[in-house]
């Protein structure tokens, strides 16, 4: 379960100033069950405003997103979110911050603290469930807001720049855990990052956005077999066309700003 289909999604904001902002056009794609996406692209290219679209947190101006077959209108139970800044309530211990969604549903306390504990032990925190975020690593942090959002067993995961605040040795760490309760738990998970090499390290596919109004620029697939190797040719290859995608998008960007007298 987790196939998503994005179908012409169109996204406008009103700027304070009455202006227009165009985030999203044109977006059109379909994510197979089990499926890992990431999408990278240049800053404001509308990768966020996408994922909370998907999430039910947005509305598109128009088009639709559906996960299996089911449209959404707002925040629903098949969807879990991991934000950058870990989110978690910093009054709650690590079991009760994990065992939140599931108390959201209804589900008696026992057998929440129960799914609970299954999901931070999944994530190596056995041993910190009555530790508050503030006794724990950045890392730890994150690692309990994934426990979180797999708790309530989502069928699709949304990731926003979850490592991003992280340490390059914790944040490559994080990636592997991620690919390990991925393969654990086989669910959809869709990966916004400003890394080309964790995009390339993680994904079945990455999907690349312009600059605004983000549109899909190129989708790549990844059949390089896990657990990859960043020093391996094709890993190499991959993560430095990605690059050079997203570098000619962004001096493209400002030129149109200087000529436009906005830079
Ligand atoms: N609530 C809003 N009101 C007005 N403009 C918005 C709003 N949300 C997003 N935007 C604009 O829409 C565009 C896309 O924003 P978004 O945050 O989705 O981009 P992003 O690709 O996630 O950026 P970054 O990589 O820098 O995080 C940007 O130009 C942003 O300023």
């Amino acid at each position: 379960m987790g196939r998503v289909e994005i179908t012409n999604l169109f996204r406008e904001f009103t700027r304070d100033d009455g202006g227009r902002v165009v985030a999203l056009s044109d977006v059109n794609l379909t994510i197979a069950d089990d499926e890992f996406v990431s999408f990278v692209g240049p800053s404001g290219c509308g990768k966020t405003t996408l994922l909370r679209i998907i999430a039910g947190l947005d509305t598109a101006n128009s088009g639709e997103v559906r996960v299996d077959g089911e449209l959404i209108t707002g925040p629903g139970q098949k969807v879990g979110m991991v934000f950058q800044e870990y989110s978690l309530f910093p009054w709650q211990n690590v079991l009760t911050n994990v065992a939140f969604g599931l108390r959201m549903r209804g589900i008696g306390k026992e057998e929440r603290y129960s799914i609970a504990k299954k999901f931070i032990a999944l994530v190596g925190l056995t041993q910190f469930e009555e530790s508050y975020p503030y006794e724990l690593s950045g890392g730890m942090r994150q690692r309990v807001a994934i426990a979180r959002a797999l708790a309530t067993d989502p069928d699709l995961l949304l990731m926003d720049e979850p490592f991003g605040a992280l340490d390059a040795q914790t944040r490559n760490h994080m990636q592997c855990e991620l690919l390990d309760i991925w393969g654990t738990k086989k669910k959809t998970i869709l990966f916004v990052t400003h890394s080309c090499d964790e995009a390339v390290f993680l994904s079945d596919r990455v999907v690349v956005l312009s600059p605004r109004p983000g549109r899909i620029r190129e989708i790549i697939n990844i059949s390089i077999p896990r657990p990859r190797d960043r020093t391996n040719k094709e890993f190499i290859d991959l993560r430095r066309s990605l690059l050079e995608m997203i570098d000619e998008d962004e001096r493209k960007e400002e030129r149109i700003k200087c000529k436009s007298g906005n830079l």
